[in-house]
């Protein structure tokens, strides 16, 4: 039963993109192992996640934004360590065979795989038993010259400038709006936090509520910015937990401290809702969009370290980067504010084991 569901929805349009890639592709699905080959001098890079629903999907999500947010999430850990997709296998593990969630799944997973040229060369399909929720597993491959080492985490250093690609806090809206349409908000908001939260989302012109929804469920991984950041960034990551948690990863791995500037990260947020200032509450607004930058998560953007003589070269890449911090001496994450005061930041990053879930 599962081959056939295989050659249905898996096999025959990644299949196919595997054919497309002979020279890296040798064996895709079907036989025990897929054989890939890398470059000549070129390093194997690798990641795995998990996307189990109800707690990073909802229940009655479209089919293709899980299955395209299933690959973003892996090919987003490529883009953070400057790495080019050579494929990805796929472990699904389903309570029961939906084909209408199963069809549309696919042509998600296979949009986005063709989109980063990155084709399914294998993986595995079971019954969930008694587990009546999906879980999604995604393991991707992927290669980058041998005088490439990555990005490590522990090359943060004094003096280096903080970046970010997009808007990170984004997404978090767009989960809020998620939970709010479900009538689910208070879930997410915690004591006192709930009527500060409504007033922020009522606020929001109905275009950017479009793009924060659209930037949960759809979120574009920036392999390409991570191929421009090898030889400019120093330590680099993606965003999954949310600002302050995953940069706090790079400050203790790097045994500095992160300072963010308050003014650099409102002007962030300023350029995607000019409006904002015409609230009005405008201050009040800004303070509970940028809590929602720093706790967010499900970003997908990426957030570098870089020295300041790197900083013309960087800002020239695209549009959208945006250097919002300094690296120095100490530890933590600390938020400056335009009064020049400084703030420690709590790392508040998502913790599969405290946060409530369905
Ligand atoms: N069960 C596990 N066994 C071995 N290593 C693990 C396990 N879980 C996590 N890790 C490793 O711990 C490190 C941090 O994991 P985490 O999942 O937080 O990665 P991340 O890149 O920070 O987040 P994300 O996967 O959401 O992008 C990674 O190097 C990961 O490979
Ligand atoms: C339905 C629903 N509820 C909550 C969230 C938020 N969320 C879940 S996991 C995670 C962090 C990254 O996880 P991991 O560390 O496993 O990569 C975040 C921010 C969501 N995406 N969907
Ligand atoms: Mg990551």
């Amino acid at each position: 039963m599962e081959f056939d569901l295989i050659h249905r929805y898996f096999k025959t349009p990644f299949g196919g993109l595997a054919q497309a890639n002979p020279d890296t592709v040798l064996f895709g699905i079907g036989d025990d192992c897929a054989t890939l080959r890398l470059a000549p001098d070129f390093h194997l890079f690798t990641s795995t996640d998990t996307l189990v629903e109800g707690v990073h999907f909802f229940s009655d999500d479209p089919p293709r934004v899980t299955g395209w947010k299933a690959l973003a999430s892996n090919l987003s850990d490529l883009a953070a360590s400057g790495a080019s997709p050579l494929g990805f296998t796929l472990n699904l593990s389903l309570p029961e065979i939906d084909e209408n969630w199963l069809a549309g799944f696919s042509a998600g997973l296979l949009d986005i795989a063709t989109r980063f040229n990155c084709p399914l060369v294998g993986g595995d399909t079971t019954s969930a038993g008694s587990n009546p929720l999906k879980t999604l597993s995604i393991t991707v491959f992927g290669q980058a010259p041998a005088s490439h080492l990555g990005f490590n985490r522990a090359h943060a250093k004094i003096g280096e400038e903080v970046w970010l690609s997009g808007t990170p806090g984004l997404a978090r809206l767009g989960l809020l709006l998620e939970y709010q349409r479900r009538g689910r908000l208070e879930q997410l908001c915690k004591g006192n936090e709930l009527p500060q939260v409504q007033a922020l989302l009522a606020a929001m012109p109905a275009q950017l509520r479009q793009i924060a929804v659209s930037q949960l469920g759809m979120p574009v991984p920036r392999i390409e910015l991570g191929l421009q950041l090898r030889g400019l960034a120093s330590a680099c990551l993606d965003l999954s937990d949310g600002l302050s948690g995953d940069l706090a990863h790079i400050s203790s791995a790097s045994e500095v401290s992160a300072i963010l500037f308050q003014s650099s990260l409102e002007s962030m947020w300023r350029k995607l809702w000019p409006e904002i200032d015409q609230q009005a509450n405008a201050a009040g607004l800004l303070k509970i969009l940028l809590e929602q930058t720093l706790a967010g998560g499900d970003d997908f953007e990426l957030c570098w370290t870089a020295h300041p003589n790197r900083h013309d070269a960087i800002q020239s890449l695209k549009a959208g980067l945006h250097c919002v911090g300094v690296i120095e001496p100490g530890s933590g994450i600390w938020l400056q504010s335009q009064g020049a005061s400084r703030e420690r930041v709590s790392s508040c990053s998502f913790n599969h084991f405290a946060e409530i879930q369905n």
